[in-house]
């Protein structure tokens, strides 16, 4: 075997007029020269499918990053659009595909397992697919059980992942190894953003090895911090979830006097189940993430906020994301700053016990008012649901996304809808950095202007926050185009 180093190519980009920039993924045939074998897509023959108008997509089409355009604009990025092409790369029965799961649970893993069992096998008539058991480590610690329509037919109505799920035990020589004496050559991976860090290290090893093997990621993250696409699979589920712990807090806080309903969601890094859940509510007073710093004490702090919306209303209901406030439970505790997950995520404390308690401390020193805190912790129960009806829908455009892209030859590529189209998005551009809730957007304000909570930011620190933003937005925007 050769064990020279890995390295990744350059990424693979087209310029075209007036700015068009193609930011394409990579494909069998760019790192495999010997003539490739096409074949005519077997969807052409299938019932279901051949009196749909124009159902292959042309090989040309690309879906454009930025919509919201001048005159004078250059066109900008632009990433190659999913969907079935009219030649494939792989003959039905010639395809052995697996699936894994890793990461944490979110809701629609199970629907993304079904459709692509069940689109390999209704559309490509493909009848090997393996399930790979507990995340990375069971491509080479675990057996694997053998995916079938009739296996996975009810599975989407049930939360979590029928194969299981890690963290850590990313061993890539090992995995690829496993991939190549197993004889698959599709390999689908679910999962956030670590996961498609470790599936773009499988693709790098795969095409050094110069094996025909199509690596499709399916971005899975229930805290929507997966950047470029539009949102991921799962996220609107657990907002719809989020109301119900919402309406218990606001239930539980109006019934008694100086009633305070604190609810924590979801989002390490990413306050956006807090932010949405918080918009659909109407019932929130406060919503804490972690790209918003809060203070407690003084003017203009939390506080001074809940004293004044308890005399003003009697009772309030406070949201916060997990993420939200660490830098404060980590001044008090700094023996445990470093401690990590299995795969290097730091380990968040819990901000919602944090912060009830000092919001008691803060009001009984004060002997202003008595309050009646209730504290709800939702967040596992939220994210073991099964999905609602549009995420399983959207599961099911990923999977046949993924499907087709791999069937034409395509790899080393996540896939998901940019402006509402489905594109193949190269990994580097999902890992390179995370999606996070912009405090200077206007969602952010809509946020505000609902809890007409304090921003926390006097202007002068609006203002730079601003100037921070807006020469990040051009870093990237350079990125792209170069
Ligand atoms: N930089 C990386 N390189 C290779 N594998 C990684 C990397 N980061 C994470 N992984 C692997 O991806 C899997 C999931 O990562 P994790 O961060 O736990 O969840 P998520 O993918 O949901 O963000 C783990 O098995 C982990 O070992
Ligand atoms: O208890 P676990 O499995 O470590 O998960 C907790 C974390 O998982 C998350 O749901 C995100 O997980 P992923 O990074 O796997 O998407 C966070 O919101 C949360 O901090
Ligand atoms: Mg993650």
């Amino acid at each position: 075997m050769d064990n020279s180093p890995m390295t990744a190519p350059d990424p693979k980009i087209i310029t075209g007029d007036f700015g068009y920039v193609l930011e394409d993924v990579p494909h069998l045939s760019d790192y495999i020269h010997d003539d490739l074998p096409t074949h005519p897509n077997p969807l052409q023959d299938n019932p279901a499918y051949s009196v749909v108008k124009q159902y292959f997509v042309n090989v040309d089409d690309t879906v454009a990053q930025k919509i919201v355009v001048h005159k004078d604009s250059p066109r900008g990025t632009h990433f190659r659009r999913a969907g079935p092409r009219q030649k494939v790369y792989f003959e039905s029965d010639e395809v052995h595909a697996c699936i894994v799961t890793c990461g944490g649970l979110c809701p629609g893993l199970n629907t993304v397992i079904r459709e692509i069992v069940c689109g390999l096998h209704h559309m490509y008539g493909v009848t090997r697919v393996l399930g790979i058991e507990g995340g990375y480590r069971g491509f080479y610690a675990r057996n694997t059980i053998s995916l079938t329509p009739k296996v996975v037919n009810d599975i989407h109505k049930r939360g979590g992942t029928i194969l299981g799920t890690s963290r850590g035990g990313h061993d890539t020589s090992k995995i690829v190894d496993s991939i190549q004496d197993r004889g698959i050559n599709q390999v689908y991976i679910i999962g956030g953003d670590g996961t498609q860090k470790g599936a773009s290290v499988i693709f790098e090893e795969i095409r050094r090895r110069g094996l025909k093997v199509a690596v499709a990621g399916i971005p899975k993250t229930i805290d929507n911090d997966i950047p470029v696409i539009d949102k991921s699979f799962g996220f609107d589920s657990a907002v719809e979830e989020a109301q119900r712990a919402i309406r218990a807090a606001h239930v539980e806080s109006e019934s008694v006097e100086n009633g305070i309903g604190l609810v924590k969601l979801m989002g390490r890094h990413s306050g956006f189940i807090a932010m949405y859940a918080t918009l659909a509510s109407r019932d929130v007073d406060c919503c804490l993430i972690p790209e918003s710093p809060f203070y407690l004490e003084g003017h203009g702090g939390l506080f001074e906020y809940i004293e004044h919306r308890l005399k003003e209303n009697g009772h309030m209901v406070i949201v916060v994301a997990e993420g939200a406030g660490q830098e404060y439970l980590y001044e008090n505790t700094r023996n445990l700053d470093h401690k990590q997950d299995a795969s290097g995520n730091k380990q968040l404390q819990d901000v919602g016990f944090w912060l009830s308690q000092k919001i008691k401390d803060h009001c009984s020193k004060q002997q202003k008012m008595t309050i009646n805190l209730k504290y709800i912790d939702p967040t596992y129960m939220i994210r073991a649901i099964p999905s609602n009806a549009s995420d399983n829908v959207y599961c099911t455009l990923l999977a046949h996304s993924a499907i087709h892209g791999a069937m034409a030859g395509y790899t080393g590529f996540t896939v998901g809808p940019v402006n509402g189209r489905h594109a193949y998005i190269p990994f580097h551009r999902i890992t390179e950095r995370q999606n996070k809730v912009v405090i200077t957007d206007r969602m952010w304000a809509r946020c505000l202007s609902s809890t007409n909570q304090p921003s926390f930011f006097s202007p002068k620190q609006l203002l730079e926050k601003k100037a921070e933003e807006e020469s990040g937005e051009n870093h990237m925007e350079d990125l792209a185009i170069k």
